[in-house]
């Protein structure tokens, strides 16, 4: 197990919850020196997470190398969103040796954004620059008129971009995404998948790491795909680094993942 060293881990949720709590107690193991030599921005390795009687995720391996996509999919209850906290360093209980070289944003699923305080407001909480830089990282995110609305006047979308904002505003050097898209409708989804890989073009080195349900979001968005079944990295496939792409173009990769996660499809 690698040393227990400070990280900087920061995530998009209100910074006085219990899970960035975790965090701050050192919930990550970190060998930073390792990740650089390496040219990852993450390894895991042998990492174990146990509820009660059930191990959710049992010994698994994974590496991120700097500035690459990766997408995991998984059936649901596979261990996801567990995988995700113990990466993001705020799960205490999960065992292995996670390495991370810099920091770790994340975004939920829920934006999580804090209700009585405006959009700018959420962006810099905790922030550690002027506030300049909140509204530099709403402008990335074409959220720059909203800067001094309140959460709950924003859409589903916006208020996605405005946690998008919040996690960039960090710098990190390694983006998680908890199914960040899963509760927009389609057309904000494909307006938020294009965002997200400007984003990510534009932030030369950035990792990251979409989880999601969508086969086709995780073949449209990433480089690499990988099924957690098991507790395991079960399958992993690597994509064509050709961007934008149809589903047309990657119809066997689909399959493949689909098999992957026990769904047949039905072609009547
Ligand atoms: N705090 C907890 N206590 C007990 N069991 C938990 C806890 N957190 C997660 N689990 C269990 O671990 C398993 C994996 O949960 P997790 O949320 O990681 O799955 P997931 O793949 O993200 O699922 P989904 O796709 O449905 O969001 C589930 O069976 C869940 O019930």
């Amino acid at each position: 197990m690698a040393a227990s060293l400070p990280t900087r881990v920061t995530t998009t949720g209100p910074a006085d919850t219990a899970e960035t709590d975790a965090t701050a107690a050192g919930a990550a193991q970190v060998d930073a020196a390792g990740a650089e030599r390496a040219g990852r921005v993450a390894s895991v390795c042998g990492l174990t997470r146990v509820f009660g009687e059930r191990t959710v995720i049992d010994g698994l391996d994974i590496d991120i190398e700097r500035g690459e996509f990766v997408a995991l999919l998984g059936r649901s209850g596979s261990g996801k969103s567990t995988l995700l906290r113990a990466l993001a360093g705020l799960d205490p209980e999960a065992s292995g040796a996670l390495t991370v070289d810099g920091t770790v944003a994340v975004a939920f699923q829920e934006p999580r954004l804090l209700p009585w305080k405006r959009v700018i407001d959420n962006v810099a909480l905790g922030l550690d620059r002027p506030k300049e830089a909140a509204y530099a990282a709403l402008e990335e995110v074409g959220l720059a008129g909203l800067a001094k609305a309140w959460p709950l006047t924003l859409s589903g979308g916006e208020a996605q971009r405005a946690s998008l904002a919040r996690a960039l505003v960090r710098e990190p050097d390694l983006l998680l995404l908890d199914e960040p898209f899963s509760a927009l409708d389609a057309l904000t989804r494909i307006t938020m998948h294009r965002l997200v890989l400007d984003l990510w073009t534009r932030h030369a080195g950035l990792g990251v790491l979409l989880v999601t349900h969508d086969v086709d979001e995780a073949l449209r968005l990433a480089d690499r795909v990988l099924v957690l079944g098991e507790g395991r990295i079960a399958y992993e496939t690597r994509v064509g680094v050709a961007r934008p792409r149809s589903t047309g173009d990657l119809v066997e990769l689909r399959a493949d993942l689909l098999e992957q996660l026990g769904v047949k499809e039905d072609h009547r």
